[in-house]
């Protein structure tokens, strides 16, 4: 990639407000939030629970709108696309890794991962070789036929990776993606994670409540009063 096409960010969010209505009272949770996700970056966004990381990133991930506000990715204001085009970004452009792998159970492993590019149009001979690739650079060459249950937590998680990165988005937002694993586990599918950052480029962020993990990514951030604050 070009030093030029690293000036802009991969995703940008300009002063992002939220609010929920908790009752008849509105709950503000984001409050003029600014964020920069950066080519080939990892972002670990630490916060305590309930101050919005979630909403953060349905946020950056085009999965929600904000309520004042303006999210770029590459550059392009998303909130005057219609609901059609911003679709076509967040498949395209932005990977998404939950807690739980949100795996297709009837599905097998190379089948959860083929899924999002034969939805976005590509052959399936191309989707084939291309998951397969993925789920081997991801250690899983001899899962790719197994389903869902037949894979430990770590496998399972690592091809929500592998689905994750299908079309090889430009971002990558994982909440919470190494919450239900034990230690182990958890290192593993990190350094999963962080190799991707490394060998494609992707922006990562990464909502945790692990220290430990936050402070092997290359920047923390957290959330105070519904701002973005670095750390360090
Ligand atoms: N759709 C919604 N309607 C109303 N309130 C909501 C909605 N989504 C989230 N909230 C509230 O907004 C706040 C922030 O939620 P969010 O899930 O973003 O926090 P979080 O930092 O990710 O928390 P955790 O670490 O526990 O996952 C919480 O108080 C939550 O109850």
């Amino acid at each position: 990639m070009s030093e030029g096409a690293e000036e802009v960010p991969v995703v940008y969010l300009h002063e992002i407000k939220r609010q929920y209505m908790q009752g008849e009272t509105p709950l503000t949770i984001l409050n003029g939030a600014k964020l920069a996700l950066w080519a080939g970056q990892s972002v670990a966004l630490v916060a305590p629970s309930g101050t919005g990381k979630s909403t953060l990133l349905h946020i950056a991930g085009l999965l929600e709108s904000p309520d004042e506000g303006e999210v770029y990715v590459g550059g392009t204001p998303t909130s005057g696309l219609s609901d059609v085009d911003r679709t076509q970004i967040r498949r395209t452009e932005i990977g998404f890794v939950y807690q739980s792998h949100r795996l297709l159970p009837e599905f097998s492993a190379l089948e959860n991962v083929m899924l999002p590019q034969m939805i976005r149009g590509l052959k399936r001979g191309e989707t084939v070789k291309r998951a397969t690739e993925i789920l081997s650079y991801l250690g899983l060459s001899d899962r790719i036929k197994h389903r869902p249950a037949e894979l430990s937590g770590g496998e399972q998680q690592r091809v929500a990776l592998a689905r994750a990165v299908a079309n090889a988005p430009r971002a990558l937002l994982a909440d919470e993606p190494t919450g239900n694993l034990d230690p182990n586990t958890a290192d593993h599918v990190f350094q999963a994670l962080m190799q991707l950052v490394k060998a494609t480029r992707v922006a990562m962020l990464i909502a945790t409540h692990n220290m430990d993990l936050a402070g092997r990514m290359d920047r923390r951030v957290s959330l105070v009063n519904g701002e973005v604050v670095e750390l360090d």
